[in-house]
């Protein structure tokens, strides 16, 4: 079991964990708490766009970045700030699993555009076959903030054509692609034939697993437990910069976090939500 620090590509401070028996190894930025890659049994669970911008201020494009204090479009830019914002590294372990935490305190410049005095704490996991990841959230102000907060997962799939999703059966979803109408999953097994754009809200009752390709299970906690799926399709995967048309049908995001409300947190307490992935074979 290890944790190494280098250097990706040129100044951008990374971590690999590694297990004991070097069968599985998750590589993280300090730049956005960003996982880039998760391996296990040879096998390389992310996506990780070949087209992706490595530059202050720039989301990556794959891999785990860190949606919050505020999904989607809003005030804010876009999926806010935490995955644009330099972390620290703090406590790391070694003796069981092997984990790191990294936290991230509100500055001068995260005041000016969300004047709340926060402080987070993302806790990486590594097992053997799966993966956990669990983001705390002091308010550290004297007054309640409000925010949404995402897990944005890039999976890596042989084709979207032919991938399939189950465990939302019944599950109600807001339909970014249809005018975000509120429908309801009548299908067993989500398939995708074209951009899909969804957030199922789930409320904290679905205690199914999410499986994709049924070989992947993640699951959220009971505070994190709204799904996003999305692919953009051919024609908005080839105008954007940072995918390209080669790469619309290389990955699916299935995105666990708490986003069909805003968390209200209270001064000085803590919200916690997590997720875990797992291979199962
Ligand atoms: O390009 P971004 O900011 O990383 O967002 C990618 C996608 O992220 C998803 O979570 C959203 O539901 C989509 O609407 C959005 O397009």
């Amino acid at each position: 079991m290890s944790i190494t620090e280098f250097e990706y590509k040129t100044g951008f401070p990374a971590l690999r964990l590694t297990n004991s028996n070097g069968s599985a190894s998750v590589e993280i930025l300090l730049y956005g708490a960003h996982v880039l890659s998760w391996t296990t049994n040879n096998k390389q669970i992310l996506f990780l766009s070949d087209k992706a911008i490595f530059a202050p201020g720039k989301a990556i494009r794959g891999g785990i970045p860190i949606v919050w204090p505020q999904f989607g479009p809003g005030p804010l830019p876009q999926h806010g700030f935490a995955r644009v914002k330099t972390w620290r590294l703090g406590k790391t372990n070694t003796n069981d699993d092997v984990s790191v935490e990294l936290h991230l305190l509100h500055d001068e410049d995260t005041l000016k555009i969300w004047p709340h005095k926060f402080n987070l704490t993302l806790t990486i996991r590594l097992k053997e076959k799966s993966f956990y990841q669990e983001l705390t959230v002091h308010n550290e102000d004297n007054h309640t903030f409000e925010f949404t907060s995402l897990f944005h997962t890039y999976f890596t799939v042989d084709d979207i054509k032919t991938t399939t999703i189950s465990g939302l059966n019944n599950v109600t979803y807001t339909d970014k692609v249809d005018g975000s109408k509120t429908k309801t999953e009548t299908n067993k097994t989500l398939e995708f034939t074209s951009e899909t754009d969804r957030v199922y809200n789930d409320g904290g009752k679905n205690a199914n697993p999410i499986l994709i390709n049924d070989c992947i299970q993640v699951i959220g906690s009971g505070t994190t437990s709204d799904i996003v799926v999305w692919n953009p399709w051919q024609e908005k995967a080839k105008g954007s910069v940072d995918i390209g048309e080669h790469n619309f049908s290389k990955f699916v995001c299935v995105e666990v976090g708490h986003v069909h409300d805003s968390v209200k947190l209270d001064k000085d307490q803590l919200w916690k939500g997590s997720h875990e992935i797992t291979l199962l074979k």
